[in-house]
């Protein structure tokens, strides 16, 4: 009869790419069960949305035939947890990921919206929070202009706001709260009040990743956020124009002072190229080519991905349907992508943490 330790052993030869440590040192193999036929585990793995899953589970069987034994049956559930936060502040928030740029315009909320659904489509619990102040986006591109989110009052008296739940993902926009007609003269203390509210009186529940949209640039929602609550990273995003990037590296920059220190994730680019409806092989990089890549290289970052300039990503976004709703969509897996490599990075920083502490 085949032990639990044969099986452990021979997984023992499997490493995480990129954790670089193998699945058994890193406690990812979970409720062995063997019967003369067939043999089965879990690998619980750090994200739900792990771009090497497959690769990991093929790496698995290979480590089963050669070790223990070729002809038996194997069995794998591949499924994931996802590590807890950084101190008790916002328990029940694994992950907050906020999603930043230079520039105005280039794409930012459309990204955030879409990382959000994406990793949603992955399985993880996602939250959005559109704390952009001069141009709240999600309230238009999730079709809930004029939504008000309900409030309650819980046992001790406090009022709670419950996120808006839209295509899998709770929601809460600055936008909920004010007038789109009425210009809102934000001033720093008010802005650190409205933003600090979305995140501590909202009844969030259990969230694997609450992604943040931060408005352009560097100012008062980012360092109320930055400081005010545990970030797990930043993603940011650029389209290929020297303005756009160079605006970027400022963004980054206040990411990596000593007083924030929150990891980069990555940058992604948006409107990369455009693609003609009739030329389909023809990509025009008609911003310039590879700005992001360029730009992650720089910080020594990893480059998320390109996204490409498309008429359906802005009808989509105005129609209040995300182009990741839409499964003919070619963007969908671009951002599908970068949702995977965003989840991968994430647990890559959290194994470095550990390592330190
Ligand atoms: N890849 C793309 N292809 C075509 N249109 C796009 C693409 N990405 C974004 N857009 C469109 O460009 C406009 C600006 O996008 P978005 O609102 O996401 O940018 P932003 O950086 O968040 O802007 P803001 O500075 O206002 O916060 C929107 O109309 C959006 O639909």
């Amino acid at each position: 009869m085949i032990t639990k330790e044969q099986v452990l052993h021979a997984l023992s030869h499997v490493d995480d790419p990129d954790l670089k440590k193998d699945l058994v040192t890193l406690n990812m193999i979970k409720n062995v069960e063997i019967t003369p036929s067939k043999i089965r585990f879990d690998v619980v793995l750090t994200t739900p949305a792990c771009p090497l899953k497959g690769h990991i589970e093929h790496a698995c069987r290979n480590a089963i035939a050669l070790f223990v034994d070729k002809n038996i049956a194997v069995d794998i559930n591949m499924t994931s947890h996802v590590a807890g936060p950084k101190g008790d502040q916002l328990p029940n928030i694994k992950n907050i990921i906020l999603v930043a740029s230079g520039k105005g315009g280039v794409g930012k909320s459309t990204v955030a919206a879409n990382l959000a659904l994406a990793l949603h489509a992955k399985g993880a619990k996602i939250g959005l929070i559109d704390a952009d102040i001069y141009g709240p986006s999600v309230p238009i591109m999730f079709g809930l202009e004029g939504a008000r989110p309900k409030a309650s009052k819980t046992s001790d008296g406090k009022t709670k706001i419950e996120p808006i739940t839209k295509y899998g993902i709770k929601l809460l926009s600055i936008g909920f709260f004010t007038d789109p007609n009425q210009p809102v003269p934000w001033r720093g203390p008010m802005v650190s009040t409205a933003v600090k509210q979305l995140f501590n009186d909202a009844e969030w529940g259990e969230l694997d990743y609450l992604i943040v949209d931060l408005p352009p640039g560097t100012g008062d929602v980012h360092i109320t956020v930055a400081q005010g609550f545990p970030i797990s990273g930043a993603v940011v995003v650029t389209t290929p124009q020297n303005v756009a990037l160079s605006d970027a590296v400022r963004g980054i920059g206040m990411f990596l002072m000593d007083s924030i220190n929150i990891p980069l994730l990555g940058v992604v680019e948006n409107m990369a190229y455009f693609t003609p409806a009739e030329l389909p092989d023809h990509n025009y990089y008609i911003f310039g080519k590879d700005g992001g890549k360029r730009l992650a290289e720089r910080f020594n970052a990893p480059f998320l991905g390109e996204i490409p300039l498309v008429k359906s990503i802005s009808d989509s976004g105005d129609n209040g349907l995300p182009v990741m709703m839409d499964e003919d969509n070619p963007a969908r897996t671009a951002f599908l992508e970068i949702a995977g490599k965003v989840a991968q990075q994430l647990s890559i920083e959290q194994a470095k943490v550990k390592v330190v502490s």
